[in-house]
């Protein structure tokens, strides 16, 4: 199911990171049923595809609120990439300007911002969490803004952080240099374990940080996390722009449903409201075509770029995310389906059960 340059960029991880950092990517919470079904569950719908007509080229550009991509596959936003290479979310920002797929840079990166905006040179989303201290979360979102993000992308689905079995203890040891890099400058004399207390989510958020990120910034804010439809709406009520389908790679509640069976409902919710992005376990080109078929605007790829960046770099990310997009070209293709324009749910038939 994995297409190969994937498996073997997952390989190569496996064998020269340290384990604790190969782990702590690779790990779900609790006993990772989630994990495990969420890469299955692509696999159980089946195609229903038309036939002769003219696929001699396969158009895969597509725009993502008014922003044009060459490709709906994009960077799902993943903490402390130094961990898995020295140059972290530059080399990821880099491969994503190459690929010409959309970017989204994490809280948690290891490098600061700007630089990964200049590497990035392009547009590029911030995903937020809503710390403890929000001063903090407020001058970070203004710098990204400042620096040229251009959407939010607030995470919904931690309040607090998923426990995962295989990391010991509940989390990596993160050096502070790699945790505060884009945190110590508005936190000036609190000592590190202060600075990383303030730096937590903050559990009681609630809907309205929707509201409140777009007044500060001015940037549409996607929430990030939902599987359910009347969540969507929800944040949508709230004044989100749009969605990503995601149970955070199975990281955070296990036995959360897998994304893949969330989707439809979800995109039926939001009725058109805004972009439904999803992520979760997407491994191949049938995997996007399936959601994408499904109604989602672009599809968010987590674990395979951080595979691909500790293999080889940014040459590693790039192509974790070209082989996807061209195995998307190819099985579009086969289905029929020229543009992504062409792709609907009558192309896919779901599972028998609905689950
Ligand atoms: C190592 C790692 C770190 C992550 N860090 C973040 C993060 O900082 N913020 C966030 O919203 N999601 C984070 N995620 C979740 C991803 O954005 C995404 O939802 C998930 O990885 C998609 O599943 P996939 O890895 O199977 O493609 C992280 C995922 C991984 C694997
Ligand atoms: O590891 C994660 O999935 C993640 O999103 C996270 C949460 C808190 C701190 C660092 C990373």
């Amino acid at each position: 199911m994995t297409l190969l340059p994937l498996q073997a960029h997952h390989d190569q991880a496996q064998e020269t990171l340290p384990p604790e950092v190969y782990e702590y990517y690779a790990s779900g919470a609790g006993a990772e049923l989630t994990l495990q079904e969420q890469e299955q569950a692509w696999a159980r719908f089946r195609l229903r595809p038309r036939v002769l007509r003219d696929v001699s080229t396969v158009d895969l550009t597509t725009t993502l609120l008014g922003t044009p991509f060459s490709s709906p596959v994009a960077v799902a936003p993943a903490a402390f990439q130094q961990l898995a290479h020295p140059d972290g979310e530059l080399a990821v920002a880099r491969a994503a300007r190459a690929t010409g797929s959309l970017y989204v840079c994490s809280t948690r990166a290891s490098r600061p911002l700007e630089d990964v905006a200049a590497a990035a040179d392009g547009p590029w989303w911030f995903q937020v969490y809503n710390m403890r201290d929000r001063d903090l979360t407020a001058a970070l979102v203004r710098r990204a803004a400042a620096a040229g993000a251009r959407a939010l992308v607030v995470t919904g689905d931690t309040p607090v952080v998923g426990i995962k079995r295989r990391v010991s203890g509940t989390r990596i040891s993160v050096p502070d240099d790699s945790y505060l890099v884009n945190l110590e400058r508005h936190l000036a004399g609190l000592p590190a374990t202060a600075a990383r207390a303030a730096a937590e989510q903050d559990p009681s958020a609630t809907v309205d940080v929707v509201g409140w990120l777009r007044e500060i910034s001015d940037l549409p804010v996607l929430v990030k996390g939902v599987l359910r439809g009347d969540e969507a709406v929800r944040c949508l009520d709230a004044g989100a722009a749009g969605v990503v389908v995601s149970n955070h790679g199975g990281r955070q509640l296990d036995r959360a449903v897998p994304s893949a069976l969330a989707l439809a409902e979800v995109v039926r919710a939001v009725d058109g409201r805004g972009p439904v992005l999803v992520d979760g376990g997407v491994r191949s080109g049938l995997d996007c075509l399936v959601a994408l078929a499904l109604g989602a605007a672009a599809v968010l790829v987590g674990r395979p770029v951080v595979w691909g960046l500790a293999a080889d770099g940014a040459t590693g990310a790039a192509a974790a995310l070209t082989a996807l997009t061209d195995d998307l070209a190819h099985v579009m293709a086969l289905t029929g389906a020229a543009s992504l324009a062409e792709l609907d749910p009558s192309l896919v038939v779901p599972p028998a059960t609905g689950w």
